[in-house]
């Protein structure tokens, strides 16, 4: 569009008029703030030789006016800072304190100017006026609008100087709205990141769940978080908690979550299967391989071709099968016993504890380097008592597969969740399911009240967990079988007799060919408990 001047307007108002209404047409894309101002810059000097225009914006961090968009100034001398100053320092720094306009017709003469040197480079040895103009807002300096001009040109200073106001409105106007827009993308960009970290979280929660995994504690989702990150890796992951924490559950997660989620998952608990078993059940045997070896066992590791190998209690593997876990997973090859072939295995392998196994090592239970190999991705599980705002959700979930199963319709009184939020639980999340089973099953109404929560904690609380588990014991043997339920909150010796026994005995059994003494004494315990368990366990019972 081009507007037509009055006539009667002198050259200098029109060149004015010209340079106003070419500022005006930039300030069309206000959003592009930094390239608009550097636009105005340019406009000044190309059209009005008003030259090294310059914005000079306060900078709180370091105390100084610093050059933030300019025009015909050297990048060198921009990048050097050498027109940066200090708040009180140059003409520059009094129109920023003042809000004045500061005029210096020449700059040689001019004490207050003080780079002076540098401006003589731009001005070729005539004389160099400068002019700088406040830019407000509210009436208050925001920065400092400034030029230099040839000091004998015939235009007045002050027409300069009005045409460098509205520039100085237009730059004032500008700064908002480029702050507002920085403003407002930081705001943008945090508001994105809160989303995608409640996505993420929310993922994360989903696929928790869809493994049975409850709880939205921070601990937790840590725990998940770090899983799931490594779990399509091969990286050996090593979950560290206390009995009932969910260890078992997590692996299964891993596995599930990986590219071997269709082989198989295989788990043995190294602290569950006596020393002497332990070997035949990893590795494996050939028939003929020890009395009572009757035909070929496929071990652990083999059976876990292509799949994942849970070794949960692994502080308790004897140092013999460390070294040959070990040698195992460096040559990823497995001899089972009394075979001279090596078997080819190619398996994820995850590990748990309840130990520290870092002790173990620095009492030399424990192989350093196995350690090294197993615990790459270490995950922490955290206790019960470190989440306490899990266990209503847990609770509830438990109750609610009680009355499943049993087809009640048990509840829990509000009085109940702060009972089971104040409680240590040392066996953890299998305490707090058997707890609660127990509380139900022993309750005459449906509704579960505190108080009686509090009764069944009150036998709970006189009971500890063992450090150490001696799976061998009579006496945790014992408690397994004589109890049953009643010890689920004690961990291993419940897992024992529910998931590993009859297969120890059976292989015990083979082992020592079918001789019952034999193998009730290996295992431990009298031949009166071996018979017993072998009728309670329904294992055929061997012929003499
Ligand atoms: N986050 C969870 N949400 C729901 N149930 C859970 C959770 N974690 C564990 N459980 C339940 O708690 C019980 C114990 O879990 P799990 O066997 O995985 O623990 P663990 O740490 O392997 O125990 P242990 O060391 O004694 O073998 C199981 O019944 C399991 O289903």
């Amino acid at each position: 569009m081009t507007i037509s001047l009055p006539e009667r307007m002198s050259q200098q108002m029109k060149r004015e008029l010209v340079v106003i209404l070419e500022m005006a047409k930039l300030m069309e894309k206000p959003l592009d703030a930094p390239r608009t101002i550097q636009g105005l810059l340019r406009l000044l000097s190309q059209l009005y030789g008003l030259n090294c225009g310059r914005v000079s914006l306060p900078d709180a961090a370091t105390s100084t006016l610093q050059v933030r968009y300019s025009y015909g100034l050297s990048p060198e001398d921009l990048k050097a800072g050498r027109f940066n100053l200090n708040f009180n320092e140059g003409v520059t720094g009094y129109v920023m304190r003042t809000g004045s306009i500061g005029l210096v017709p020449d700059v040689d003469k001019e004490p207050l100017f003080i780079h002076r040197i540098t401006e003589l480079s731009h001005h070729g040895g005539g004389r160099m006026a400068f002019i700088a103009v406040p830019i407000l807002e509210s009436g208050t300096p925001i920065g400092v609008l400034s030029v230099q001009r040839e000091g004998l040109h015939e235009r007045p200073f002050d027409n300069d100087i009005s045409l460098l106001r509205v520039a100085a409105a237009m730059i004032g106007q500008l700064l908002r709205i480029h702050k507002f827009v920085v403003e407002q993308t930081a705001h943008l960009v945090k508001e994105n990141q809160n989303l995608r970290h409640s996505i993420a979280v929310e993922g994360m929660l989903k696929q928790s769940l869809a493994h049975g995994i409850l709880g939205t504690s921070q601990s937790l989702m840590d725990a998940v978080r770090s899983t799931i990150q490594v779990a399509r890796s091969d990286a050996p992951v090593m979950l560290l908690g206390e009995s009932g924490t969910g260890k078992e559950k997590f692996a299964r997660m891993i596995h599930q979550q990986s590219d071997r989620r269709e082989k198989p998952f295989i788990c043995i608990n190294c602290a569950a299967i006596p020393a002497e078993l332990l070997e035949s059940e990893l590795f494996g045997h050939v028939k003929g391989a020890f009395t009572g070896a009757s035909q070929n066992k496929l071990g652990k590791i083999i059976q876990a071709e292509g799949g994942t190998l849970f070794l949960d209690e692994i502080g308790d593997m004897p140092l013999a099968l460390q070294s040959k876990l070990l040698r195992v997973l460096q040559e990823k090859k497995v001899d089972p016993i009394g075979s001279m072939q090596s078997v080819p295995v190619d398996f994820r392998v995850i590990t748990a504890t309840h130990v520290n196994l870092q002790e173990s090592v620095n009492q030399g239970s424990f192989r350093l380097d196995l350690f090294y190999r197993l615990h790459v991705v270490p995950v922490h599980l955290p206790p019960l008592r470190e989440r306490q705002e899990d266990i209503k959700q847990l609770a509830l979930h438990f109750l609610n597969e009680l009355n499943h199963h049993y087809e009640r319709n048990w509840s829990l009184a509000g009085d109940a969740f702060a009972v089971l939020e104040h409680f240590d639980w040392p066996g953890n999340i299998r305490q707090l399911q058997n707890v609660l089973e127990r509380t139900a099953l022993t309750s005459d109404e449906d509704l579960i009240t505190g108080d009686k929560l509090r009764q069944s904690l009150a036998k709970e609380s006189s009971i500890h967990i063992p450090q150490r588990h001696a799976s061998t014991t009579p006496a945790s043997v014992d408690v397994a079988v004589s109890t049953g339920a009643e010890n689920r909150a004690y961990g291993r010796s419940y897992n024992w007799v529910q998931q590993d026994e009859a297969e120890t005995i059976r292989a015990m059994l083979a082992l020592t060919n079918n001789n019952q003494s034999e193998a009730a004494r290996r295992l431990n315990i009298s031949l009166r408990q071996l018979r017993y368990r072998v009728d309670k366990l329904g294992i055929e019972r061997p012929r003499p």
